[in-house]
């Protein structure tokens, strides 16, 4: 089965979407970021970024029916509250598509920007093909002006079969991905991977790809791990635990987002940790994306007693304690490590 077609689409429709976030991200104003009923928060990026993947995957996929699993409603938006906020996002929508020029199409009203929104309100699960939408992961991030990702994924039969992540602030690092070596302070990063195709990698301006691989360190003492910037999504505690178990020297790599699927999938790092100490539900626009990216680059992510993670199951993800990514040959003890930190907290609880 070749997904060439949705991959064409996929990319264009992150690309866009990070353009906008971009945009935004540059003069971010408190006007722009509410908070949601969670108490998290939501910016006009994230709902922009949801209306824009939307529309290009149905102009580019018109023959297809599109089931959309996406993280934002539009609840806040329909509120006289939200006028402001809704005015601006139909703004910046129409504005992204007009300066890309690939599409034809009278200006959106806030109606159609609404539809759009809310045709992510599907309920995922095995059946057939479903589009899987993070618009902002680390929204958080975004609005610090760090790291964040826009992150599509495509479940068929309830397997990831596709994936797409935009990380406009992430490093190129790799001098060699662009014939014309970028500078070191190049940054946006567009990595996909198909399955069976391996992972690839391009500067989010257009350089050639290249395919990127996890890292073959064997030996835990020079790998180094990620985990989240925020304190509150892994145990620090456990994770440094695990670390030492390893014999791990380097400190965390703390960064928002999926970035960290994108970077472990080019070798930046060797481990990712993501440990739950109260029970938390993983959402699988959180991980989909970067989990492919990920495994198609040689890698492992499972739960923290070692399943692979079930996309099958709804929106939500079954996963015991958190998961974990890292390559072939540190998974073993990492697993054997994560079992151990797990029982001596257990113990001392
Ligand atoms: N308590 C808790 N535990 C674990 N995860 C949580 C928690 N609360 C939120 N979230 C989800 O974390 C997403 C952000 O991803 P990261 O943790 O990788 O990045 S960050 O360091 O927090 O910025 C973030 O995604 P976005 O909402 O898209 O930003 C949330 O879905
Ligand atoms: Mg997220
Ligand atoms: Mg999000
Ligand atoms: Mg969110």
């Amino acid at each position: 089965m070749s997904y060439d077609k949705e991959l064409t689409a996929a990319k264009k429709a992150v690309s866009l979407a990070a353009s906008l976030c971009q945009k935004v991200q540059k003069e971010l104003s408190q006007s722009d970021v509410q908070s949601k009923s969670d108490k998290s928060p939501v910016t006009v990026a994230d709902y922009g970024s949801q209306a824009i993947v939307r529309f290009v995957l149905e102009r580019e996929l018109s023959d297809e029916p599109l089931s959309l699993v996406a993280e934002e409603d539009t609840e806040k938006l329909r509120k006289d509250s939200g006028e402001d906020a809704l005015q601006r996002i139909t703004k910046l929508v129409n504005e992204t598509i007009s300066n890309d020029g690939s599409y034809i199409t009278s200006p959106l009203s806030t109606e159609d920007i609404l539809t759009a929104i809310d045709s992510g309100k599907s309920k995922g699960g095995s059946l057939g093909r479903q589009w899987v939408l993070d618009p902002v992961d680390g929204t958080k991030g975004f609005i610090r002006g760090d790291q964040y990702a826009v992150a599509l994924a495509l479940l068929d039969n309830g397997k990831v079969v596709l994936g797409v992540l935009a990380c406009p602030n992430l490093p190129l690092a790799l001098a060699s991905i662009t014939g014309n070596a970028p500078s070191e302070n190049a940054v946006g990063c567009l990595f996909y991977a198909t399955v069976g195709s391996g992972t690839s990698m391009q500067s989010l301006d257009g350089s050639s790809p290249v395919k990127v691989h996890v890292s073959d360190i064997g030996n835990a003492e020079d790998a180094s791990f990620f985990e989240s910037y925020e304190k509150a999504h892994s145990m620090r505690d456990l994770t440094s635990s695990i670390a030492r178990k390893l014999g791990v020297k380097a400190p965390p790599v703390r960064m928002d987002s999926q970035a960290k699927y994108g970077a472990l999938s080019r070798g930046d790092g060797a481990i990712y940790m993501r440990l739950h100490d109260k029970p938390y539900t993983e959402k699988i626009w959180d991980h989909a994306a970067g989990c492919i990216i990920v495994t198609e680059a040689g890698g492992l992510v499972t739960d923290a007693a070692g399943q692979p993670l079930d996309f099958s199951k709804g929106r939500y993800l079954d996963v015991v304690s958190g998961i974990i990514a890292t390559n072939e040959k540190l998974m073993p003890s990492l697993l054997k490590a994560v079992r151990e930190s797990l029982e001596e907290k257990d113990s001392s609880s």
